[in-house]
This record gives C-alpha cells, structure tokens and sequence, in this order.
C-alpha cells in the first residue's frame, strides 16, 4: 500500500520560462478549450491534496490557483523547483511541467504507488528518456537545489545527480501520455496522442 495519502502529497506545475521554443506561454496554450497548466491542475487535484503554480508570470493568475514566485528569476526549471518546494508543507510533492497536458492518470498513480521512502526523487522515463520533470521530489531537496542555484548550476539532471532516485518506465499509451511540447510542431503531436 502506498505511504502517500492525498492529505500528505501536494501537486507542482512549473509554468514559468521564456517559452522561446513555442513563442507563446506554454502554460496558457489551449488544450481542449483549456488552459495546459490548468488541465494538469485538475489531474493533479484528484491526487494532492493542494496544487500550486510555480511561475511568476503574472498572466497565470488567472488560472486561480496559488503561484509561488521564484526566489532564483528566470533561471530555468531547477528555480522553480525549489522556490515552490521551499514553499510546499508536505514532504512529498508531485511535480508536473506544464508542457504534458496528456499525460494519464495512472503515471501519477504510479509514481504515488512507486515513491515509498527509499529515494529522495522518483521520476520516470519514457522512450528510453529520463523526465525529470514528471516526478515525486522530496520537500528536503530544495535547499541541495538552492546550493546549485548559487553555484550557478541551473541543469536539473546535474544537480539531481547525487541524490537518490527511482525511475519508473514507461511503455505503451502511458509512455505517449507524458509526449511534452516545446514548439508548434510539438503541440500537434500532443494532439495527435489525444486522439489515441
Ligand atoms: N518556475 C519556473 N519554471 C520554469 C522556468 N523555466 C522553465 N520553467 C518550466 O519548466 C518546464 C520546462 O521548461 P523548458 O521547456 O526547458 O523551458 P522554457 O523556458 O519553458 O522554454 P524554452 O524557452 O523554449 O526553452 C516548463 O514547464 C516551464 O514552464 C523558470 O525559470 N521558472
């Protein structure tokens, strides 16, 4: 059984970024009439029991969920990751880009399922890819984070590098779900696996 319940779990969309690759804010693209970061939040809700938004682009207020600013500004992913894991109360926290509006519930089920205490971060791969950011992270990693941040290490996979991991492989329709988009051409792939 899962050592994770809703209650102890909080749900992370890093939304913030230049978006140069897609020219638009990632976030905010329409997905089925809805916005991306918004349609992961409401994944993300069935499972935490608090979800926030890690950017600080003011236009994601709109999305009315709680934003926590970046202590590190644009400084990529890693800063995001731990200005909302500072921020997070609960020692666990699923983290989400906001570029896999696909992806299925049951990669978050099990992610939940897979993360028992054993590693600090557990996240998954898909297509022989490591996702950093389709993860658990523990709430204990964002202050090993801030000491890259100052050391201007911003890469994720590097300053994950020396604490404990566990990934979860994906094959199938699973490994489709977590497709992300960075560009237009990305997007209509996106689409194309909604349909399967
Ligand atoms: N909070 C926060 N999130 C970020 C930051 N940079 C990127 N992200 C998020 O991290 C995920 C991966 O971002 P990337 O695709 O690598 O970068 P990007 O800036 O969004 O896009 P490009 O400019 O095309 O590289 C996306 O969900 C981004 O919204 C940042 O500085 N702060």
């Amino acid at each position: 059984m899962s050592l994770i319940s809703k209650n102890n779990i909080t749900g992370i969309i890093l939304a913030g970024g230049k978006s140069s690759r897609m020219g638009e804010d990632k976030g905010m693209m329409m997905i089925d009439g809805e916005a991306s970061a918004k349609r992961i939040a409401r994944k993300l809700e069935v499972f935490c029991g608090k979800v926030i938004i890690a950017s600080s682009n003011e236009q994601h207020k709109l999305l009315q969920y709680e934003l926590v600013e970046d202590m590190y500004p644009m400084q990529g992913p890693l800063a995001g990751l731990q200005a909302a894991l500072s921020y997070s109360s609960t020692q666990a926290n699923l983290v989400l880009s906001c570029d896999v509006p696909m992806i299925d519930d049951d990669v978050l089920q099990s992610l939940i399922d897979a993360h028992d205490g054993s590693s600090l971060i557990t996240w998954v791969s898909a297509e022989g890819k490591e996702m950093p950011l389709v993860g658990i992270y523990d709430k204990s990693c964002a202050d090993y984070f801030e000491e890259c941040l100052k050391q201007d290490e911003r890469r994720v996979r590097v300053a994950c590098g020396q604490l404990s991991k566990k990934v979860i492989h994906l094959e199938g329709s699973l490994a489709l779900s977590v497709h992300n988009f960075n560009t237009p051409e990305d997007l209509k792939i996106v689409e194309l696996c909604k349909l399967k």
